[in-house]
């Protein structure tokens, strides 16, 4: 039998009308029952998970699902909406795309560069530094942060009625760079360790009163300024940035004024995220009071909707509620900073992937698909909270509140006691995240295990034992022996950004605080030189890496005869800083995850002036700048 062409178009249709039909069914299948967002959650009817949001993100528009949510209107909202509702159904993914081109503009438009008003091109502490070529390469990076600094353009650059995704703040800020052009909460931690160093007192104080503004409006500092992150924080640092910036500063007024609202903080997560344990395995058998990372979600991440949409639906086995507990896991791990981890995977489905070879990366949905992450008692969260507690007691003190300063030293003395109970191993000498399912450690050894000793919680198998303190970063020793680069997040070859061969800079930072804490337990005598010396190889380690990886991508320091030999390759480049490196090489960033490597880059930035600031005596050089000297 032959059709005519008229019958063909005719049956293309119906059938098309027909799998619309069936895709729609599902998607309101799946979004009836959605609990509604909380007060504060994200609202949006463009940028924030409904009808539009998904037909948008599911037509795969751009390569990075965050460009679109970063793009504001140029039309007000009301026609926006109006228009869509007017496309051709059912749509295409050109339509989309000219709807999108004709209604929305560049991401970068609600945010202007700005005047860093106490931007110096020479900060002091460069002086100290010994070697010529970090010399140099301190002040490159010193030249950064103007590139990364901004605010928010008066009324965002919008046109009447139009609208974008930022969280207003009132002041200037750090972003890290790339894709990420708003703050992250966590990130402007270690970047401010950078800013003061070089003395910028006012933007640090300006990033903090960001975050103070926030807490007082919504009661906590969201992941980063985007209404789409208003569900989730991120590992709460404000306190320790009021700390490091009172430490440089002396300014006590800002102490003051701060006060009352990283209370106000420190009672979110008091109010949010504890859980009682029992330390059944620990002869005390007390219970205790620690902290999880915990987001109430029920929608794919709207900057990573694609991805999370389809780790969920391929996820076949889960029902409309165990794909809602899927988001609330996926975007728990966005708050805890490690995005995504075998910390987090199900202790059951990572000892499979560990025995079958054969296992995809890096696009590793099986392992995603399988989060525990709200059932996990982290390690470094609650010693971050340790040491909010501890700063919070000091702080109090000093404003002469005592009863609070006697509550805080006692909830810190608590936490602290209920941590070694509950994390560490006497016999392993290490910290391990407990799983609130099975009541045990989780068998993932990542660098988290070393937040504790950052924070000042020293077992005392560790203070009166230097052999055993030693042992306690074998870990550290034995990582820095197997790979030439930074210290890898984990050991386990995931394909997920914050496991192995990823070095990422916060956690160098971390390491070498906690080398750098225990070795003050002990004096000379004691032969402290191992810990000292660990502690240099990873500062040493990470300054290489930066340095390295910046000259393979076309840095050229002109003062000290360095050249790049790639410049064929790199024709554009100037040398990038990137957010993450690779720990089995030292030339190279890291890589897998969600969104290719991002450069800038904040927190790298601050925490190389950092350790070059700590460490300018005896930091060299790495040996990959011979092959860049001008002959
Ligand atoms: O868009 C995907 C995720 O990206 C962010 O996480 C990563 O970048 C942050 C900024 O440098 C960093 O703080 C975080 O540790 C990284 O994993 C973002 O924070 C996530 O919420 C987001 O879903």
């Amino acid at each position: 039998m032959r059709f005519s062409e008229k019958s063909k178009e005719i049956a293309k249709f119906i059938l098309i009308r027909f799998i619309v039909f069936i895709i729609l069914l599902g998607f309101d299948a799946y979004y009836s029952d959605k609990p509604p967002y909380n007060d504060i959650g994200c609202k949006s009817p463009i940028y924030c998970p409904d009808e539009f949001l998904t037909t948008i993100q599911l037509a795969h528009l751009f390569n990075d699902s965050k460009t679109f949510v970063d793009m504001p209107t140029k039309k007000p909202i009301h026609e926006v909406l109006q228009a869509f509702s007017e496309l051709p159904f059912p749509h295409t993914r050109s339509s989309l795309r000219d709807f999108v081109d004709t209604y929305f503009s560049s991401p970068e438009g609600s945010l202007i560069f700005t005047n860093f008003t106490d931007f110096n091109p020479s900060p002091e502490f460069l002086e100290k530094i010994k070697d010529h070529t970090l010399h140099a390469f301190a002040g490159i990076i010193n030249s950064y942060w103007p590139d990364l600094s901004r605010r928010i353009a008066k009324d965002r650059n919008l046109c009447e009625g139009c609208v974008d995704s930022i969280y207003p703040v009132n002041n200037t800020f750090i972003v890290p760079g790339g894709r990420f052009r708003e703050f992250y909460y966590w990130d402007s931690y270690f970047i401010m360790e950078g800013l003061l160093v070089s003395g910028y007192f006012r933007m640090a104080k300006d990033i903090i009163e960001n975050f103070l503004q926030i807490v007082g409006e919504i009661g906590f500092v969201p992941n980063g300024n985007r209404i789409y992150y208003l569900n989730r924080s991120m590992p709460p640092l404000l306190t320790q940035m009021v700390k490091i910036y009172y430490k440089a500063t002396n300014d006590f007024d800002m102490v003051k004024s701060a006060l009352p609202t990283l209370l106000k903080e420190y009672e979110f997560w008091q109010k949010n995220t504890t859980v009682q344990i029992v330390a059944k395995n620990h002869p005390s058998k007390k219970k205790y009071t620690l902290n999880r990372y915990i987001v109430h979600n029920s929608d794919p991440r709207p900057e990573s909707f694609l991805e999370d949409y389809f780790t969920a639906t391929n996820a076949t086995w889960l029902n409309a509620t165990g794909r809602e507990n899927l988001y609330a896991d996926i975007a728990t791990v966005a708050e805890t900073g490690w995005d995504f981890s075998s910390r987090w995977v199900r202790a059951e489905k990572l000892t499979e992937y560990l025995q079958d070879t054969s296992f995809t990366r890096p696009n590793n949905y099986a392992l995603l698909q399988n989060l525990d992450t709200r059932s996990v008692i982290p390690i470094d969260l609650n010693s971050i909270l340790y040491m909010n507690e501890i700063v919070l007691a000091d702080f109090n003190a000093k404003v002469g509140n005592k009863k609070l300063a006697n509550s805080f030293r006692k909830r810190a003395k608590d936490r602290r006691e209920g941590m070694i109970d509950i994390f560490w191993d006497k016999k392993r000498l290490s910290f391990w995240d407990f799983n609130l399912t099975s009541g045990t450690h989780t068998p993932v050894a990542s660098l988290a295990a070393f937040f504790p000793f950052w924070a000042g919680i020293y077992p005392t198998e560790i203070t009166n034992n230097l052999t055993a303190a030693k042992e306690s970063f074998r870990l550290i020793e034995k990582l820095l022996e197997k790979y030439p680069g930074s210290l890898p997040a984990t050991e386990i070859d995931t394909g997920l950004q914050w496991d192995f061969p990823n070095a990422w800079p916060p956690l160098q930072y971390v390491v070498i605080e906690a080398l750098m804490n225990v070795e003050k337990l002990y004096n000379e005598k004691d032969n402290i030189n191992t810990i000292r010396e660990l502690a240099r190889t990873v500062a040493q380690r990470l300054v290489s890496s930066v340095l390295c990886a910046w000259l393979e991508t076309g840095g050229e320091i002109h003062t000290n005869n360095i050249s790049t030999k790639r410049k064929e390759n790199f024709m554009n480049d100037v040398g990038h800083i990137f957010e993450k490196y690779n720990a089995t090489n030292l030339t190279i960033p890291g890589g897998g995850g969600e969104y290719v490597v991002q450069t800038g880059f904040g927190w790298t930035n601050g925490i190389t002036l950092w350790i070059l600031d700590k460490f300018s005596e005896i930091i060299q050089a790495p040996e990959c700048i011979a092959k860049f000297k001008r002959e």
